[in-house]
């Protein structure tokens, strides 16, 4: 019996639901028996395990490869995982659970609007025998940003859950968290300062190397998950268009697209003869179905310029799937275990 690829996903609100969406959208439904059960499966892929975790557990199950394969906020992967040799992050960014680890400070403090304006205040509290403290849930990627930024006199306060209260509690002057919306900031009357990002964060897909790089048949699961997430993902990015084109020939209609490089569609339009219902039209105009890929930010420009020859009735999918020649995700992933053979 080979062993089952164990997948780490988030146990609960806002994230589980992201992820089970994801998942569904890329062929993969995951069934979980209810709420409180902690092992799920994926249908269709017998050989692979669901475990339902924290998210930040699910970093620590991967870095020390109790699980195979995690998706998990990318701010808890460098935050927790940032130099362990274990993990592989294999999607950076799949698209959703989209934050910001920012540094905040109290809209009263007019004076202090920048990072740098921030680094003289560590420096002026100091003379007074003070330590600029600041609250956080993530102590090594603020500490490396203050550092980096020139602020070196500062202590940091652990703090968990309703972070944005501590400097009107009073248990510290600043804090470092996520923002979305920006909307809890706000109500708790902080601002970001300038410059003042640490880190813009998604939900990612992460990998542990070492019990992957033995086990083909882990392996060969896992490869399943990262192409069809992959593949998923990348046609967020093509719209394909059909249209019916009157032209005097193939060739002609072809000429009409392909002069305008940038839709003329990935390759070049796929054209085809399309006969009439009602019997040939000898002589007459011919109609042609032209296909083409185009980039999505480019939608409207193709569609104007099929429209230009003449074309109307254009209609637009979406893909399910875009593959390449071979999957740029996996094809690094093997590279990172060979590199740990
Ligand atoms: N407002 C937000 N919008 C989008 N993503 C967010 C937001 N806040 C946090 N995240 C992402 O979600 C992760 C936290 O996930 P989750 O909400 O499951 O844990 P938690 O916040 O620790 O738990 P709880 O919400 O129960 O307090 C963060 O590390 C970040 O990647
Ligand atoms: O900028 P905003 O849109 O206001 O979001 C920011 C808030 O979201 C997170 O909290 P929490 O984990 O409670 O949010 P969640 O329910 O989305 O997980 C984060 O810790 C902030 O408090
Ligand atoms: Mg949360």
């Amino acid at each position: 019996m080979t062993e089952p690829l164990r997948l780490a996903l988030s146990s609960k609100g806002a994230y589980e639901e992201a992820t089970m969406r994801f998942l569904e959208r890329a062929g993969l439904s995951v069934w979980r028996p209810n709420p409180r059960q902690y092992v799920g499966r994926i249908s269709g892929l017998p050989n692979v395990e669901v475990l339902f975790q924290r998210t930040e557990d699910i970093v620590h199950k991967v870095v020390d490869g109790s699980a195979d394969l995690g998706i998990t906020g990318y701010d808890l992967v460098a935050e927790h995982g940032g130099d362990a040799p274990n993990l592989h992050v294999v999607i950076e960014d799949l698209g959703f659970r989209r934050c910001e680890l920012v540094l905040a400070v109290p809209e009263g403090w007019l004076d202090i609007t920048t990072v740098a304006d921030l680094a003289d205040l560590s420096v002026d509290l100091r003379r007074t025998g003070r330590t600029l403290r600041v609250a956080t849930k993530f102590p090594n990627l603020t500490r490396d940003f203050l550092y980096r930024h020139g602020v070196n006199y500062f202590s940091l306060v652990d703090a968990h859950g309703a972070l944005e209260a501590a400097p009107t509690l009073g248990y510290a002057d600043i804090i470092a968290d996520l923002s979305e919306t920006g909307v809890t900031l706000r109500d708790n009357r902080l601002r970001v300062l300038d410059g003042g990002v640490i880190l813009r964060a998604q939900a990612c897909l992460i990998a542990s190397r070492r019990t992957l790089r033995d086990q083909p048949a882990k392996l060969e699961a896992a490869r399943t998950i990262i192409e069809l997430s992959e593949a998923r993902l990348r046609t967020r990015q093509f719209r394909l268009i059909t249209a019916n084109v009157q032209g005097e020939s193939a060739e002609a209609v072809a000429q009409h697209v392909i002069s305008q490089m940038e839709t003329a569609g990935e390759q070049g339009p796929t054209i085809a003869d399309i006969y009439p219902k009602h019997g040939t039209v000898d002589g007459g105009p011919r109609w042609f179905g032209v296909t083409i890929i185009v980039p999505a930010h480019l939608l409207l420009p193709a569609v104007d310029h099929l429209r230009r020859a003449g074309s109307s009735g254009i209609t637009v999918t979406s893909p399910d799937y875009v593959f390449d020649a071979c999957s740029p995700a996996y094809e690094r992933l093997l590279r990172s275990l060979e590199e740990c053979r």
